[in-house]
Parts: C-alpha cells; sequence; structure tokens
C-alpha cells in the first residue's frame, strides 16, 4: 500500500523527492499553506484514491517548521506525537482554554499513530520526539512566543499544516503522523536568520525513512 505525503509548498515536496528512493510507493503532494489548504487538499487527495480503489496506508504531514529555542534548532527533524491547532478556544475570563476546556466536545489535538511514529524515531535516531503546534499566524514576537510556550508547555515546534491533515486522515479513519525539520527559531521574525536550506536538506535526509513507512503502517 501507499503513504500519502503532504507538504505545504512544492519546495518541501522537491526536498523531500529529492531523498526518496527509485521505486518508493509514495504518493507526493504540495496542496497549500495552512490548516484549511491542508485539510482540503488531504481530504480530496484520501478521496480519490479510494475512488480508484487503492486506499492509502497512511497519511503524512511534512515541512518546515519554527523550533522553540533550546529543544529544537535549526535544521532538526521534529517527529509529531501529536498535532495540536494553537489557539482554537475561546478567550474567558481566566484566560484562553482550549474547546475541549469549555464543553464543546471538541477535538483540538490529534495524536499521531503509535506504530509509523515509533517505526520513524527508530529510522531517524536523531529525530525529536514530541508536540507540534499547528499556527494560522507564524509567531513573530517575543510577547506571542512567550504566552504560546505558557499555553502549550510541551511543544517543540510550530507549522501551519499538521493539524488539518490530521483531521482529514482521521475523517477517513487513516494513521497519520507529521514529521518537521526546523528552518527557524520561533521567536521575534527574522526573516534573514531562516536556514532554509538546512531544514529542506533535513527533509531530503528523512525521505528514506518516511519510504520505509509503508510496512510499518500495515
Ligand atoms: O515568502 C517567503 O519568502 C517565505 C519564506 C520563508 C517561509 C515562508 C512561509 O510561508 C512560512 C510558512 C510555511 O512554513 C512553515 N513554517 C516554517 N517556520 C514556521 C514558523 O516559525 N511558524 C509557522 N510556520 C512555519 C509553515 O508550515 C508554512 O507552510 C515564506
Amino acid at each position: 500500500m501507499t503513504v500519502l505525503i503532504v507538504t505545504a509548498v512544492p519546495q518541501e515536496a522537491d526536498a523531500l523527492r529529492a531523498g526518496l528512493p527509485a521505486g518508493a510507493a509514495v504518493d507526493l503532494h504540495a496542496v497549500g499553506i495552512g490548516p484549511a489548504a491542508a485539510a482540503a487538499g488531504t481530504a480530496r487527495l484520501v478521496a480519490l484514491a479510494e475512488g480508484r480503489g487503492r486506499p492509502y496506508a497512511l497519511v503524512v504531514n511534512a515541512g518546515i517548521a519554527g523550533g522553540v529555542p533550546g529543544r529544537a534548532a535549526m535544521g532538526a527533524t521534529v517527529l509529531g506525537s501529536r498535532s495540536v491547532a494553537a489557539w482554537l478556544g475561546a478567550e474567558t475570563p481566566a484566560g484562553f482554554q482550549p474547546l475541549e476546556e469549555i464543553g464543546f466536545g471538541a477535538v483540538t489535538r490529534v495524536d499521531a499513530a503509535p506504530g509509523p511514529l515509533a517505526a520513524l524515531a527508530a529510522a531517524l535516531p536523531g529525530a525529536l520526539v514530541g508536540e507540534i503546534l499547528t499556527v494560522t499566524t507564524v509567531t513573530g514576537t517575543a510577547a506571542s512566543t512567550a504566552a504560546l510556550r505558557a499555553t502549550y508547555p510541551e511543544m517543540l515546534a510550530e507549522a501551519m499544516e499538521g493539524f488539518g491533515a490530521a483531521v482529514a486522515a482521521a475523517a477517513a479513519d487513516l494513521p497519520f503522523v507529521e514529521l518537521r525539520t526546523v528552518s527557524n527559531d520561533i521567536g521575534p521574525l527574522d526573516r534573514a536568520a531562516w536556514r532554509l536550506p538546512a531544514a529542506f536538506a533535513a527533509l531530503g535526509a528523512a525521505a528514506p525513512a518516511l519510504a520505509a513507512l509503508p510496512a510499518a503502517a500495515r
């Protein structure tokens, strides 16, 4: 069976493709930036595969990310133990509360599939494993960074698509895992400091582990 890998932008897909072994049972697509594009694009690809009678075994969201300074350095690879929709909740007199805590019965986090996560962690021994946030605005000030870290103390990294792709995978009852490589520190925005080549190189280096996933996903 085939693994679906969704990225936000073609540059991320190209970086992964460069590292994939020939003949890998992987479909790789760039579906756009942000959780809505990720959810819609992933859902469409999953449905098309089902319609062909060849459903995917697993959905992977991969791409670059901001890392929490001191936890996930630039160039690091981060495997999401869960993908969390940051700031999906309500402001209350007691401060921010995620939707679960105010009784909407909603879900703001999707856990990674244990088998594929363990397989990736074994194949990528240098990778960090932990919570990856999905934001809709790149965190770009010291104040918002502090607020994010206080609200999500377990976070290792933030990006903009994981939760959307995870929700689409869950809707199709497919296992999911998020893999990110760190292009920048989360903090006051300094685009000149982003290390895109290092992050893209790390994506390419992780690609063989993703290609080996179909067996682990079964
Ligand atoms: O337009 C540009 O020149 C440009 C250069 C670098 C990055 C971008 C983006 O669009 C960044 C968002 C994109 O990358 C992921 N990402 C990477 N770092 C972060 C971050 O610190 N916080 C949130 N998202 C990040 C994200 O998943 C998006 O796909 C544009």
